[in-house]
């Protein structure tokens, strides 16, 4: 039997009593690519280009494109909120979030934080762009995530670049957002900021996001080529950590590719829109 996980612009993910430790991932009606397109760009051209750069590969979700049934497909439809791909593949992850019976989730934007009595946390949030953006101005005070959130009028829980380079103190200032007990807020900040070291999940993440981007949108030598859509995948993936005591397992997920025909012209509009405001500054 299959339950209703989460919704998102592009999938609609559920979880199977078969299967607790996996999730399904369908893609919605109208989606190209088709879930196969999305694991060959993850597999082929993002994972390759992350493990050069140093992650550990164990922090990386584990696909496999699962071969679904009529029955099953229709019992996704009955439970999605919203049309899904008429599809025989959906695409079969860890299952990277934690649902304890007594699991209190706060959602803010794109983050969630959730905890269990018993001191279990979990934490799920985008890295963002780790590096400034090629286009900003030399003298830009703010990174390309806190600009467009300042423009769009939205919080700032985090900040991509502080994460990097204090991680364990920009991890405390986001848990602070939410009801996590005082007492954990340290305690998780230093485990998460500890494992995302270790396996070098953001050291990897900005390697690739300045290697596969090194001009930016606006630049003519810039091509919208797979190197742009790893770019761009990888500064819209989400993280994933669930801290159980002394341990922590992290998760890098969701690398869909973008298509920067449908694209370009909003990330044109979004950068143009960042210097001529000011955003930056
Ligand atoms: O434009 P951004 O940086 O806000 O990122 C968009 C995300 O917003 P957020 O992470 O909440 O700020 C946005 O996330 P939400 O839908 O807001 O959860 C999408 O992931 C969007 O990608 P796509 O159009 O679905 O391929 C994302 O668009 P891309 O810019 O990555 O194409
Ligand atoms: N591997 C996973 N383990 C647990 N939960 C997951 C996993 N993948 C996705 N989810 C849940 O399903 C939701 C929607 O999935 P996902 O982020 O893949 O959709 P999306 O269409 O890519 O979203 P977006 O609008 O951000 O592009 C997520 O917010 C998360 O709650």
């Amino acid at each position: 039997m299959l339950h209703l996980l989460g919704v998102g612009g592009a999938n609609v993910v559920f979880t199977s009593d078969d299967s607790p430790d996996h999730v399904l991932r369908f893609r919605r009606d109208k989606q190209i690519p088709s879930s196969q397109d999305v694991y060959a760009f993850m597999t082929a051209a993002v994972y390759p280009r992350l493990r050069a750069a140093g992650i550990d590969p164990r922090s990386l979700v584990d696909p496999q494109i699962r071969l679904i049934s009529r029955e099953l497909l229709d019992e996704a439809q009955k439970l999605s909120p919203v049309p899904l791909m008429d599809t025989k593949e959906a695409l079969l992850l860890e299952n990277c979030q934690y649902y304890g019976v007594s699991c209190r989730i706060k959602t803010l934007g794109s983050s969630s934080v959730g905890y269990t009595d018993s001191g279990i946390v979990f934490i799920s949030f985008k890295p963002k762009w780790l590096a400034h953006s090629p286009n900003a101005p030399l003298e830009a005070v703010h990174c390309r995530t806190c600009a467009l959130n300042r423009m769009r009028g939205r919080p700032i829980l985090y900040c991509p670049l502080r994460l990097l380079s204090h991680p364990r103190e920009e991890l405390e200032r986001f848990l602070a957002h939410y009801d996590l007990p005082e007492k954990w807020v340290q305690k998780a900040a230093q485990r998460f900021s500890a494992a995302m070291q270790s396996a070098h999940v953001l050291d990897a993440l900005v390697q690739v996001q300045t290697d596969c981007d090194p001009f930016g949108i606006l630049d003519q030598k810039t091509e919208m080529n797979e190197k742009f859509q790893v770019a761009m995948a990888t500064r819209d993936c989400t993280l994933y950590g669930l801290i159980k005591g002394d341990n922590c397992v992290i998760k890098l997920a969701d690398f869909d590719p973008k298509d920067p025909r449908e694209k370009a012209k909003f990330w044109k509009n979004t950068e143009n829109n960042l210097i001529t405001g000011n955003w930056y500054s």
